[in-house]
């Protein structure tokens, strides 16, 4: 079974690829990392930043999340992020997207000991 923890480094941890907005980057990864089956998962960001980087927002600036839980984390400094979102045109099974190359904070929720990111709430 697949830990929160693993689970949110396959949906979104890429250190290895700079940000992109090329369709192709996130028709490609949104199926690598297994976001297309069963259904189109509509909205994802990648960040492209080292792993060491994004565990550390844990211990960064505490805020409530979207669910109203207060476990969730603010960058303090921006991230380089890849935004995929389905386009209209898009239908299960030919999930398509397009991707903006942002740089903005993050807010994630974590979770566990240690005690990392498992969910990733928004870009601010
Ligand atoms: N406080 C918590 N503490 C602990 N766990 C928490 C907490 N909250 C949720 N989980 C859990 O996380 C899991 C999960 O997948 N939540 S999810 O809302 O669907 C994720 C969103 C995100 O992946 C994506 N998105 C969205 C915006 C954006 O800019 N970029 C972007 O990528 O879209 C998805 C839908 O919005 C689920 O198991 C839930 O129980």
């Amino acid at each position: 079974k697949e830990s929160p923890s693993k689970k949110f480094q396959r949906q979104h941890m890429d250190p290895e690829n700079s940000a992109s907005d090329d369709t192709k980057y996130c028709d490609h990864m949104m199926k690598a990392r297994n976001m297309t089956k069963g259904r189109c998962k509509p909205v994802n960001t990648f960040i492209h930043e080292p792993k060491e980087i994004v565990d550390a927002v844990c211990r960064e600036t505490n805020i409530t999340c979207k669910n109203g839980q207060s476990n969730c984390y603010q960058s303090s400094q921006p991230m380089s992020l890849t935004h995929c979102r389905q386009t209209g045109a898009s239908k299960y099974p030919n999930c398509q997207y397009r991707g903006s190359d942002i740089t903005k904070q993050i807010i994630v929720a974590c979770e566990g000991n240690p005690y990392v990111p498992v969910h990733f709430d928004a870009y601010v």
